[in-house]
């Protein structure tokens, strides 16, 4: 059964404007008739550019904002109605800011939060201290929260939204500001999380890797609307943007004719050429192997970044 149902939900913001000595109200949709379901254990990658309406679907999902259309559901619940029932069964994590204590050393954050959420004190203790081992927070169970780093107080924050053994995690940009090896751990972190409690991951993020090291499905908002919803791999199929094959000659020529495929940067004897994903490489090669002194190859899959930068960009219309 889905842990989150949403049914043609939407929520709309009254937006005032000052012209001079006139006032103007105009409506913003920030969500518009957006309908999904995710199951138990999923983690999906919840993309689209910056004002597309990210936010104010999770804000809707723990229950803080009330849609002004259409239902939500998340494990079994009407958010907004049952906000302090479901907070014991979600953890949120906002990256850009924290949810513990400033002033307080991290242990005595956590110490609060078991008093809030009534975990346990077997149960907190055994959570603290795995979470303690896989988020290396041992050293800094003692410092005061303002004193941590960016990268040090994410590590907290996240063991502060796991620690009440939720069934769904929101993260809002976890890994903004943190450095490659700390991205890594903290990817690997949470999917570890996910494998060993089948916690439901839902992750908004611009950092794309983080999508590719996590989500088993990605959904796609722009203007308040679903855009996109499935794999990666679907995600990439789905849109024509194009593959690059990189050719080492035996020497540096003008930019070689292929039939197909067009150069795109010559490198020395290194050249680039760009085909869409709808020809097959290996009449290429052969073309490519009977007329030129070839050396080696490779062909390069699209980024993602090119295919959502393709799927967010309108197509003009003639
Ligand atoms: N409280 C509010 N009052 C008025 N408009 C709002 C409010 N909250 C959000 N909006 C508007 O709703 C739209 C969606 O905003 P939202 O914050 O959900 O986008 P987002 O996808 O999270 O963007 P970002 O990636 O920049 O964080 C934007 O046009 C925003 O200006």
């Amino acid at each position: 059964m889905a842990v989150i149902e949403l049914s043609n939900v939407s929520r709309a913001f009254t937006v005032t404007s000052r012209t001079g000595f006139r006032r103007t109200r105009r409506e913003v949709r920030a969500v518009d008739g957006l309908s999904f379901t995710v199951e138990p254990g999923e983690v999906v990658g919840y993309i689209g550019p910056n004002g597309a309406g990210k936010s104010t679907t999770i804000k809707m999902l723990t229950g803080i904002l009330v849609p002004t259309g259409g239902s939500i559901r998340v494990a079994g619940v009407d958010p907004s109605r049952n906000r302090l029932k479901l907070a014991k069964r979600i953890g949120v994590v906002f990256g850009q800011r924290t949810t513990l204590w400033w002033d307080l050393p991290l242990k005595d954050s956590f110490a609060v939060l078991q008093k809030m959420y009534d975990v346990p004190r077997a149960r907190h203790r055994e959570n603290l201290a795995t979470f303690v081992e896989l988020l290396d927070l041992g050293d800094l169970l003692d410092v005061p929260v303002r004193q941590l780093s960016l990268g040090q107080r994410m590590r907290g924050d996240i063991a502060a939204a796991l620690l009440h053994d939720p069934e769904i995690v929101y993260l809002d940009e976890p890994t903004i500001g943190l450095d490659v090896i700390s991205k890594a751990r903290l990817r690997e972190f949470l999917a570890q999380v996910n494998a060993e409690r089948r916690t439901t991951i839902i992750l908004t993020t611009h950092d794309l890797d983080d999508i590719e090291a996590l989500c088993s499905r990605v959904m796609i908002i722009d203007h308040g609307h679903q855009i996109f919803d499935g794999t990666l791999a679907h995600l990439r199929a789905s849109q024509s943007a194009p593959r690059t094959l990189v050719v080492d000659l035996a020497t540096s020529l003008p930019p070689i004719e292929v039939p197909g495929a067009t150069v795109t940067k010559v490198n020395g004897p290194r050249q680039h050429l760009t085909f869409p994903t709808t020809t097959k490489a290996a009449p290429l090669l052969a073309e490519i192997a009977a007329n030129y002194p070839l050396v080696d190859l490779s062909v390069a899959e699209p980024t993602i970044e090119s295919v959502i930068t393709q799927l967010y960009t309108p197509t003009p219309t003639s």
